[in-house]
């Protein structure tokens, strides 16, 4: 029998995290998600090597992985962050980030956002709507301070992902037109809580093609040229993320290709660069451990019930999503075919899978490795079925740390009371 390292990927390399995850397993229970450390920073470093020709601060995407072991690991780096809350931004200053690398997206800021993000004094606000931008002005004002401001444009551009995963065309909820972005410049421009810092853009996640990354970039750069006319004053071009990783056989572009088509139109420009990559620093960093329940032998198909759900990992069900399900342990000589499993969880609702119609050697008790869970895993999980949710542990060369212990159910009823009227 052989132990699979941890992080096998796809392309054949083997990982350096040397931990054995049956032990890990064993001690932790599971389900339980599992970091690499060294996976995130080579991510990241690869961004910010990729970069290094010009101005540019990496603020990763905090909703992929918001564990705040996860962001200090990346706050050592001198990474930036994106965030979408109140909540995410308690996150990244617990984990010893300086708020002056912090951009602020998201549709529907609320009040009590603004004034912590304003109290903080966050590098910028990616403001989403005209209504948006009258609310700031207003916090901003009755709190006596200035909130740097970009607007995020939506350059109308198809970046061929998932329908619910994109966000760069005309229907989408997400930012400003880009043919009104001009005149709502000039507005920000008149408000005299504001001041405006730079453009955002986010077209979308999980991209696999450069195409689209690149015909919006030229759409943004072209606005910009007409906010200089404008005498509109820049700092930075916020590209967003959406860097796709390889869940199946996609071929997604290398984090140094997509730098490269971005960096050909940059020339010298006189501006910041900034991205919010997410997954494509911390999905191939974990991996979600289930272990097999039962096996049954239905009529039409045959299951592996595991212990993790839809609410661990929801992609699948959601998204229709195929992340790679393996054994952790291999034998060297098997003994029988693999089986076609649909590899289901406890959860009373059909879709409730993990994967269908995967060719496994397993027996009950048998410990199942999910792949590229290390972005939007544990981050959209719930509690639905009042299901605790799982433990997060990184790892680092033979290391490991329990970084979030599992739920138990008085943590899931600690929040609730018998009703008294
Ligand atoms: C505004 C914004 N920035 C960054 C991201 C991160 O995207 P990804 O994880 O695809 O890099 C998202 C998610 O799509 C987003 O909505
Ligand atoms: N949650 C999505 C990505 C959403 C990106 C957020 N704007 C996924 O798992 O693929």
């Amino acid at each position: 029998m052989t132990l699979n390292a941890p992080f096998s990927y796809q392309n054949g390399m083997l990982h350096a995290e040397a931990v054995n995850l049956e032990h890990l397993a064993d001690q932790v229970g599971t389900p339980c998600f599992v970091y690499s450390k060294q996976r995130l920073q080579d991510n990241w470093w690869a961004f910010d090597r990729a970069l290094q020709p010009i101005p540019h601060l990496i603020c990763y995407a905090v909703k992929a992985n918001s564990n705040i072991a996860v962001l200090s690991i990346l706050a050592q780096l001198g990474s930036g962050f994106d965030i979408v809350s109140g909540g995410e931004l308690t996150r990244v200053l617990t984990a010893g980030a300086p708020a002056n690398k912090i951009v602020f997206s998201g549709v529907g800021k609320s009040i009590a956002e603004m004034k912590q993000a304003l109290e903080a004094n966050i590098l910028c606000f990616n403001v989403e709507s005209e209504a948006e931008l009258t609310r700031l002005n207003q916090v901003a004002g009755e709190m006596g301070l200035k909130a740097r401001i970009s607007l995020r444009v939506n350059p109308d551009v198809d970046a061929r992902t998932h329908p619910y995963i994109s966000t760069g065309l005309k229907q989408n909820k997400f930012g400003i037109a880009i043919t009104e972005a001009p005149s709502l410049y000039a507005k920000a421009q008149q408000l005299p809580h504001l001041e405006i810092t730079g453009v955002d853009c986010h077209i979308g996640s999980q991209l696999l093609d450069l195409a689209p990354f690149a015909d919006a970039l030229q759409r943004i750069l072209q606005l910009v040229k007409q906010l200089e006319q404008q005498k509109i004053q820049l700092h930075h071009i916020d590209f967003g993320g959406g860097l796709g990783v390889r869940y199946r056989e996609e071929e997604p572009p290398e984090i140094v290709d997509y730098a490269n088509v971005l960096l050909e139109q940059w020339q010298n420009l006189p501006y910041t660069l900034l991205l919010e990559p997410g997954r494509a620093i911390a999905a191939d960093a974990g991996i979600l451990l289930t272990r097999v329940e039962f096996l049954k032998n239905g009529e039409a198909k045959n299951f592996a019930i595991v212990d993790a759900a839809m609410n661990d990992l929801i992609r699948p069900a959601l998204y229709g999503a195929w992340q790679r399900i393996e054994p952790v342990f291999v034998a060297d000589t098997p003994s029988a075919d693999p089986l076609c499993y649909d590899i289901v969880g406890p959860v009373c609702e059909t879709g409730d899978f993990l994967g269908k119609d995967r060719y496994l050697r397993v027996n009950e008790g048998d410990l199942l490795a999910v792949h590229q869970a290390g972005a939007y895993g544990f981050a959209m999980s719930s509690n639905y079925n009042t299901r605790g949710r799982a433990a997060e542990i990184l790892v680092s060369g033979h290391q490991w740390q329990c970084v979030r212990r599992r739920e138990t159910v008085e943590d899931l009823l600690a929040l609730e009371s018998i009703a008294t009227i």
